[in-house]
């Protein structure tokens, strides 16, 4: 497997502000990668660098196996991004706004039909991009980010302010993005959509990444493995689960008249998130 971005020891300051402080790390082809923080942690940034929006001020960064400043004319027919200035024409409908995406990458009509159906704007489609609602237009511009296919999509706070259908529609589509290979960096604050999408995420925390790994990987290390339990006298008991624990726990059963209810807590990233960083993610 091929690694599609990989970033080295990258430093990014805006005037005597350190956005990014020896950032590392590496995407793999056909991954979801997500990439979480705080407020302010960097993320926008390091998509900005990933895009060429922006220069690094030390570091090394490669994309498609090349140094991103050595990248072709075609880099921006292999990317797509999603991101809070991705634009589009407010004039147009957004039949035409996509015709004028397509006609840029070479694409068909085909592929606009099926677009917008994925992003759920096919009926309103003659629609002008001035007169939507916040979701339709954040549709209008995933759609123009995944038109041409790219090989790797750069999405920052995809759903966010999204309504949870529209939400679940664009996860759906991402992961068909994704199943047909499309590698995926994305941004979220939304630590469901995080674990439910991301093959592995990055926790990022000012500027640096304090842990990278599997959700699953990351929920066993760092989160509260507790039991709650309810006897039948109706006493309730809280233990680690581990064996000294559930052997306490055995016991406590036995004085209260045995067991009424018993079950683990379910570790989720936003308790990982917390643990690393110390803040909350807002
Ligand atoms: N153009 C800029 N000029 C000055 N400072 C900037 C600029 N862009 C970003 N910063 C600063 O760099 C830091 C990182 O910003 P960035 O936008 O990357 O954070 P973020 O993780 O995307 O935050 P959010 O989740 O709020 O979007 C912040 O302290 C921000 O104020």
């Amino acid at each position: 497997m091929d690694i599609l971005i990989r970033m080295v020891d990258v430093y990014k300051f805006f005037g005597k502000q350190e956005a990014l402080s020896g950032l590392s790390f590496e995407v793999d082809e056909g991954e979801i990668f997500g990439f979480l923080g705080p407020s302010g942690a960097g993320k926008t940034t390091t998509i900005k660098l990933l895009t060429k929006q922006l220069n690094a001020d030390k570091g090394q960064i490669s994309i498609f196996g090349n140094p991103i400043a050595l990248s072709q004319n075609n880099f921006f027919d292999n990317i797509g991004v999603l991101s809070d200035t991705t634009g589009f024409y407010e004039r147009l409908t957004i039949q035409e706004n996509l015709e004028l995406f397509a006609g840029i990458h070479s694409l068909t009509e085909v592929t606009i039909e099926k677009i917008l159906k994925a992003v759920d704007l096919i009926d309103e489609c003659k629609k002008k991009a001035s007169n939507l609602s916040k979701g339709m237009k954040q549709r209008l511009m995933l759609a123009c980010a995944i038109l041409h296919k790219p090989k790797l999509l750069f999405l920052d706070e995809p759903t966010s302010g999204l309504d949870p259908i529209t939400a679940k529609n664009i996860h759906e589509y991402l992961i068909e993005l994704n199943n047909t290979g499309t590698t995926i960096f994305l941004t979220t604050h939304n630590m469901e959509e995080a674990d439910k999408l991301c093959d592995r995420v990055a926790i990022l925390n000012q500027g640096k990444i304090c842990a990278c790994d599997t959700p699953e990987k990351l929920k066993l290390e760092y989160s509260n493995d507790t039991v709650y339990a309810k006897a039948k006298n109706g006493k309730q008991k809280i233990v680690e689960k581990n064996k000294e624990g559930l052997y306490d726990l055995m016991n406590w059963f036995e004085k209260n008249g045995g067991i009424l209810t018993i079950h683990s807590s379910e570790p989720n990233l936003e308790e990982v998130f917390l643990k690393i960083t110390g803040r909350n993610l807002y």
